[in-house]
């Protein structure tokens, strides 16, 4: 295989130590250059084509990293944790060498799993597979609870077509269930359901599994879907995992899919191959315990550079100092300098998400479409305001955390922390929504004079010693004020108006003794 061409600044040593060993010597995706398609060892030619469809000319750095690990020489044979910074391309670094490795399959079944936090992240990286997998004929499906649990089981299970005419004895003849689909992307609820439920549903012949979003996934449990996943791509020799009917779900018992010991994924005779697992993010945790939890054979730690935490190389940072009773009025002026370019404000909760967003839009003529996008919403409503912010229909979206993560909406061009967010972790996937994919971004962090050592704290843990300031006029401030008093006059009347109607809905909710789901998370 050629070997793949490096960039000259080798040998420095890393600034954080790492806990665990492998973790000491990592492979720094950061040194590979771009490879154009044309030279990339092993491609597929139909993918290559598929590739170039989607405007795709040459392999970004962490793609060829991992390529090398996978379809390259290193032959999947290690598990890989897979740290670049945001946008640089993680999700096609792990899809392409899946789908190239699946492309020879003779039998249908599913054989990778990718697991996600949410819903939107979910459909995003399906989208990926989606639009390279076809050209090699394989089937990508969706299980995120979008649909009823039906209308998803009929896209995920083949049912064989029995013969009009002929009467079938169900006691004797029970039809053979088949996967439709090669490849799944799953939120871990509905991959529990369908686990639990979904008659024909099995991990059998998984060969990959994918952890997207890795930190997310091991900070919650998520009913035990990890333990669970892994128990049933496990061999069936218990020596190997002798603890786990500890943390598995009590329906386990009852769960007709455990990999058969010495059959191959789909193929008897053969020893069973081992589940090759691909673990990804953007600030990878370093907490032994909670890597641990994934059973990771011999890893390969992928990462870009030195620092644990980076920022966008096309990224440009601005700090903004005002009276926190102010803040909104410089967040308006900030918005009508940047002129209905397309812009992520993030608040610290989903509470202040709705208020923020209730009271821009009472500054009557900014000519912004300005919505929210929280949890507290329906993913219905979500996922509308999502589309009509990618189509460019919404200029400015707020939002708390739930739109930090992951997501990837083209010509995002700003970032604004309306507040400081907490952890360095936050900051980085908050501000990595911009400057993406070797695109240019500004991000804006609103600051009371009191933050700023905390926020200077923050940013040398990315290794940044300087964030110039923006200015804004003060008459730019000055010619808000009338306005913002009556937009806070039209927020209160607004805020009374729903607290009242929350209250009618949890005493008649209360009363019909079924009290509503509420929803506490910052998200
Ligand atoms: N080789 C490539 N050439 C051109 N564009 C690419 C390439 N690879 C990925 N992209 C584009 O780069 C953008 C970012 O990719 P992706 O969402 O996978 O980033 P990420 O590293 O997963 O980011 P995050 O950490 O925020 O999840 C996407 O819009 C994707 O289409």
């Amino acid at each position: 295989m050629k070997k793949l061409k490096l960039k000259e600044n080798m040998g420095e040593k890393p600034k954080t130590k790492a806990v665990l060993p492998w973790m000491r010597s990592p492979v720094d995706v950061s040194l590979f250059e771009h490879c154009p398609l044309h030279l990339l060892p092993s491609l597929d030619p139909r993918l290559k084509v598929g590739l170039e469809n989607m405007d795709i000319s040459s392999l970004y750095p962490v793609q060829v990293g991992v390529w090398q690990e996978t379809v390259g020489p290193g032959a999947f044979q290690r598990d890989l944790c897979i740290q670049s910074p945001t946008g640089s391309g993680k999700t096609l670094a792990y899809a392409l060498p899946i789908v190239q490795a699946l492309s020879n399959r003779a039998i249908k079944c599913l054989r990778a799993l990718v697991v996600l936090p949410n819903r939107d992240l979910a459909i995003q990286v399906k989208e990926v597979f989606a639009s390279i997998a076809p050209a090699v004929g394989l089937s990508v499906g969706l299980a995120i609870g979008q649909s009823s649990i039906a209308d998803e089981i009929a896209e995920l299970i083949k049912r064989p077509k029995l013969e009009a005419g002929i009467c079938y004895d169900p006691e004797e003849f029970s039809p053979e269930l088949q996967s439709s689909v090669d490849i799944l992307v799953a939120t871990p609820g509905r991959l529990m359901d369908h686990i639990n439920n979904t008659k024909g549903f099995t991990l059998e012949h998984l060969c990959y599994l994918v952890v997207d979003e890795t930190d997310r996934l091991l900070g919650e449990a998520y009913q035990s879907w990890l333990p669970t996943v892994l128990q049933l791509t496990h061999s069936s020799d218990e020596s190997f995992y002798p603890h786990a009917s500890n943390f598995l779900p009590f329906s386990f018992n009852s769960l007709k899919t455990r990999r058969r010991c010495g059959f191959e994924r789909g193929f008897k005779g053969k020893p069973s191959p081992r589940l090759v697992k691909m673990v990804v993010s953007a600030t990878l945790t370093r907490d032994p315990s909670k890597l641990a939890q994934l059973d990771l054979h011999h890893p390969l730690f992928l990462t870009t550079g030195q620092n644990r935490y980076k920022l966008p190389e096309q990224l440009e940072s601005y700090k903004l100092i005002c009276e926190s009773k102010l803040k909104p009025l410089y967040l308006v002026a900030l918005l009508q300098n940047l002129g209905g370019e397309k812009c992520i404000v993030f608040t610290s909760s989903v509470e202040s998400t709705h208020r923020l967003c209730t009271l821009l839009n009472f500054f009557g003529d900014l000519q912004i479409k300005i919505k929210e996008y929280s949890s507290l919403q329906h993913q219905s409503v979500r996922s509308k305001t999502l589309k009509a912010f990618r189509e460019g229909k919404i200029q400015v979206l707020v939002s708390s955390n739930a739109m930090a993560h992951g997501m990837d909406v083209e010509g995002v061009r700003n970032v604004i922390n309306y507040d400081l967010p907490a952890y360095i972790k936050r900051f980085i996937h908050r501000v990595g929504r911009t400057a993406r994919a070797g695109q240019t971004g500004s991000c804006f962090t609103l600051l009371h004079k009191d933050e700023i050592k905390r926020f200077k704290k923050l940013l040398q843990k990315a290794d940044i010693q300087s964030c110039p300031d923006y200015a804004i006029p003060s008459d730019s401030i000055e010619s808000l004020r009338i306005i913002y008093t009556s937009a806070l006059e039209k927020l209160k009347e607004t805020v009374e108006v729903e607290t009242s109607r929350k209250r009618k809905i949890g005493f008649k909710s209360s009363k019909a003794g079924k009290g509503r789901e509420t929803n506490h998370s910052n998200e």
